[in-house]
């Protein structure tokens, strides 16, 4: 195997210049057929079963299951994604590459266009059941900005550049795009040295992520080598970490993140593969001069070559009353520290078991500039400066009825763009 071979090659089906007979795929940003995004799907009061987004329409793979390879089939007919994910990366690939053909050649329309469905009549589920979700924090830019604002003299902890520093998250309530977010109550205190008090929380922040979704891992006991990770790394999605700031503020000393983080996790419910994002593989960024050298555990020359990804990411926010989103930050899933590889690798190596369906968070993936930033928190500077609004509202922290849309855009010279769709939740009280 050569070093380049870790992650699925670009192939015939990332051609950009392939069609689909589907109308109105071609001209779609987000599910091109060189996206081919799976996710869990029904239609009228049906179970859910897998389907692939093409356009604004769904085709139905449990209903198109004999037209499949043999190899994997079954995992198709399931009402999640977990058996999918559990595939090996051959069977993953083979899967990618019939429905690139199924879905582009005129012979094979006949058997298939039955099978569509169109987006609108269509609803999401949860992709799969998420046994474990673990959060990390490879956003470097948002680390020392928050960390400026929690621990102004020490910004950034002299762990940072040693390890993937994360928390384990949780799965339960973890949920896809569109399902409102309630306002959480917590424990919180109104100012330094005063008894804390229940109440909803007054400081409700939205995160800017990438999730990434496990499969066939490694076993208890066992770590995962780095060089082996990429075969564990099924696909994207994009994931708001919706964070009660006052309740962390109070909470949080000594072990991380508790109820603050534990109230809703957005989703987006389109699982873009391994296999879509090959053209979209970049170099992860060298570390400046003087960052100490990642142990040999977390390194692998490969995982550096083609480890990151090229995803430009963006946050509107839909104010409480309004009719347009306003576009509020842009950034580059470059600005991770660690690749997804290393976080497998860091994840496993005490034998801690991963498995299929498992969710990483990458951590909050601010840009250095200030319009690149993942979180309210860090535009208005630790709550000091409100953000202004085009019909002049401004924001210090998210009011009910405000909404945020997160969105990412896969990008390459010489290739068709594809999206990773919607992840959006409104505030409600
Ligand atoms: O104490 C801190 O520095 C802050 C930790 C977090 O907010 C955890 C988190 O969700 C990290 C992230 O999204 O990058
Ligand atoms: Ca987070
Ligand atoms: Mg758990």
């Amino acid at each position: 195997m050569t070093l380049s071979m870790r992650y699925p090659a670009i192939d015939e089906t990332h051609d950009p210049a392939l069609s689909s007979w589907v109308e109105g795929a071609d001209d779609h940003p987000d599910f091109p057929v060189q996206n081919l995004p799976l996710g869990i799907v029904s239609t009228g009061g049906g179970d859910p079963r897998v389907g692939v987004a093409i356009g604004e329409h769904v085709l139905d793979l449990a209903a198109i299951a004999g037209l499949l390879p043999d190899d994997g089939r079954a995992a198709l007919s399931q009402p999640s994604l977990n058996a999918y994910m559990a595939l090996r990366p051959e069977q993953r690939l083979a899967l990618r590459r019939r429905l690139s053909s199924l879905l582009t050649r005129e012979d094979e329309r006949r058997a298939i266009e039955p099978h569509l469905h169109r987006a609108s009549a269509c609803m999401l589920h949860m992709p799969a059941r998420i046994g474990d979700y673990t959060d990390f924090y490879t956003g470097i830019h948002h680390a020392v900005n928050l960390g400026s604002v929690f621990r102004p003299d020490h910004p950034l902890l002299p762990n940072y550049k040693h390890v993937p520093i994360g928390y384990h998250g949780r799965a339960s309530s973890v949920r896809i795009s569109g399902v409102p977010v309630r306002r959480p109550s917590g424990q919180v205190r109104t100012a330094e040295g005063t008894a804390p008090e229940l109440a909803p929380t007054r400081r409700l922040d939205f995160e800017l992520e990438l999730g990434f979704w496990v499969g066939a891992a490694n076993r208890p006991g066992e770590a995962l080598p780095i060089e082996r990770a990429p075969d564990s790394l099924v696909g994207i999605c994009l994931l708001n970490d919706w964070s009660a700031r006052d309740v962390q503020a109070w909470e949080y000393q000594p072990l991380g993140p508790f109820l603050a983080k534990n109230f809703h996790t957005t989703i987006s419910p389109w699982v873009v593969t391994a296999e879509a994002l090959a053209p979209f593989r970049i170099a992860q960024p060298a570390r400046p001069e003087g960052d100490p050298a990642p142990l040999p555990y977390l390194f692998d020359a490969a995982d550096q070559a083609h480890g990151a990804l090229s995803l430009d990411l963006h946050v509107a926010l839909l104010p409480r009353g309004g009719t347009e989103a306003v576009p509020i930050a842009r950034s580059h899933a470059s600005h991770m520290y660690w690749t997804p590889a290393q976080l497998v690798a860091h994840h496993s190596v005490g034998g801690c078991n991963l498995e299929p369906g498992d969710l990483l968070g990458s951590g909050t993936i601010s840009a250095p500039v200030p319009s690149g930033l993942g979180s309210l928190m860090e535009m208005t500077r630790g709550w000091k400066d409100p953000i202004t609004l085009p019909d002049g509202q401004s924001r210090l922290a998210l009011e009910d009825g405000d909404e945020i849309r997160l969105s990412a855009v896969a990008s390459a010279p010489g290739f068709r763009s594809i999206g990773l769709g919607r992840c959006d939740g409104r505030v409600v009280a």
